[in-house]
């Protein structure tokens, strides 16, 4: 695969050596925001890519061609020869034809910034679902990226093997690209499937899931390690964890809880990129609360909380309780560890440090506050025997209404503190005489 039209997604090279490459950053007028570049830097070593040298430039718009100016594509194309480059890498999404101009020019391979991302994704994954689910996206990235294999590739060959008469290569390409597209799906919905099943056994013994979600580097993982004692990867890497990793965690005045380790998200994530990870962002989207861990130290913190955000719209988790967690605050002179509340008194953010076990015992306090803030609606069908357990609800006042049938049944609406539910379903005597099939939960 010498050739520098192939593997285009792909960074590293068959011997897995260290790619050496020149960076392109471009700064447009109205934002010149030198953090985009020093996070894109991170994006390059965490793909494991040397990086020779770092060329900027300014514009108001790209350019159609290049995406860069002429002149300075021109300047590219010679450091490139003069340093022995093996890639470049751009800070941008490029169209197939300006990743295909530059890399005719400067005589080398181009990644734009999906690639780089896709590239790193695809270093990482480690489960069967997370491979599938890269090569998933990174097909789909390549279906659009085809016009760029121009030579050799749009003329007709005639009927060969799996080729239709007539068809260009092109379309042979495109017509493969489908058809593994439509394997890795259904083969994705299986393990879908599995994942669903096990959740369901979670949810019917109706242990709560606390999901850590936030911006890539935050602290997610030292602090999910922090809090289960667990051994997972954390790094100063962009994206070290892809998997999503759970672990039982204990909570006092809680019980059992499932705490789930996530992918982290990034600005400019690629649509598909998103979608491809729905399944494992699944825990995400069903969790009870999420940790909201936010590198309190970066001075773009609130544009990573706000990308983060917009990512939990887009998979519809933005209706969850919430809890901001500022990691890093070691990072700072003027934060101690502590608790911020709202006007009604119900926790908002937890600032901690998870690397030097600051302000984890606020955090858990935070959480158990936000969990007994967290009620639930249910409907309940009493036998005439159940006095004492509705002499119990009237005692935790959550009793909305009540009607007695002819033959002596309760039917209860009762809105309760899910803590206080979880604790009433533990007690013996409520076990014997509640039917748990006859509950409903009612919106
Ligand atoms: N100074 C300081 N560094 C921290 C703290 N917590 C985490 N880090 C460092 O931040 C880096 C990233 O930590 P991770 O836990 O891997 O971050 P993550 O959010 O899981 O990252 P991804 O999995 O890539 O999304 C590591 O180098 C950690 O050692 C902290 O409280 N203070
Ligand atoms: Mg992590």
């Amino acid at each position: 695969m010498s050739s520098q039209s192939e593997n285009n997604i792909s960074l590293n090279n068959k011997e897995n050596t260290q790619d050496n490459a020149i960076i392109v950053h471009t700064f447009f007028l109205q934002n010149k925001n030198i953090e985009d570049l020093t996070e894109f830097k991170l994006l390059a070593e965490s793909a494991n890519v040397n990086i020779l040298s770092t060329i900027t430039t300014s514009r108001t718009t790209p350019q159609a061609k290049y995406f860069v100016g002429k002149g300075k594509a021109e300047e590219i194309a010679e450091t490139v020869k003069a340093l022995k480059a093996d890639v470049i890498l751009v800070n941008h999404s490029l169209t197939p034809a300006q990743t295909r101009n530059l890399e005719s020019l400067c005589e080398c391979r181009v990644v734009d910034r999906t690639g780089l991302i896709l590239d790193i994704f695809a270093q990482r994954a480690r489960s069967h679902e997370g491979k599938l689910q890269v090569e998933l996206a990174q097909l789909k990235y390549l279906s659009t990226q085809l016009i760029r294999r121009k030579t050799g590739l749009d003329q007709q060959k005639g009927a060969v093997g799996l080729r239709g008469p007539g068809e260009t290569q092109l379309e042979t390409d495109r017509r493969l690209i489908k058809v593994r597209i439509g394997q890795l799906q259904s083969r994705l919905e299986k393990v879908n499937k599995q994942r669903n099943q096990n959740r369901q056994t979670r949810q019917k013994a109706d242990i709560p899931t606390i999901s850590l979600v936030g911006y890539t580097n935050a602290g997610k993982s030292t602090l999910f390690n922090r809090l289960t004692s667990a051994d997972v990867y954390a790094a100063d890497q962009l994206f070290a964890t892809l998997d999503p990793t759970l672990r039982r965690l204990s909570i006092q005045d809680v019980g059992t809880t499932i705490l789930a380790d996530t992918v982290g998200f990034i600005r400019d994530l690629p649509h598909d990129l998103v979608s491809a990870f729905k399944s494992t962002l699944q825990e995400t989207i069903e969790a009870s609360l999420l940790l909201h861990v936010v590198d309190a130290s970066d001075p773009r913190k609130l544009e990573n909380i706000q990308a983060v955000n917009e990512v939990l719209a887009e998979i519809n988790a933005d209706k969850i309780p919430l809890l901001l967690v500022y990691n890093k605050i070691d990072q700072l002179d003027t934060i101690m560890p502590h608790i911020e509340y709202d006007d009604e008194n119900i926790p908002v953010a937890v600032y901690i440090s998870a690397h030097h076990n600051q302000g984890i015992d606020l955090l858990f306090k935070a959480i158990i506050e936000k969990l007994r803030n967290k009620m639930s609606y249910f409907r309940l069908l009493l036998p005439p025997q159940a006095g004492k357990l509705r002499h119990k609800l009237y005692q935790l006042n959550c009793i909305q209404q009540e009607i007695i049938s002819d033959n002596g049944d309760f039917m209860i609406d009762i809105k309760i503190d899910h803590i206080e539910w979880l604790k009433l379903i533990k007690q013996q005597d409520v076990k014997e005489i509640l039917d748990i099939s006859q509950i409903k939960l009612i919106e």
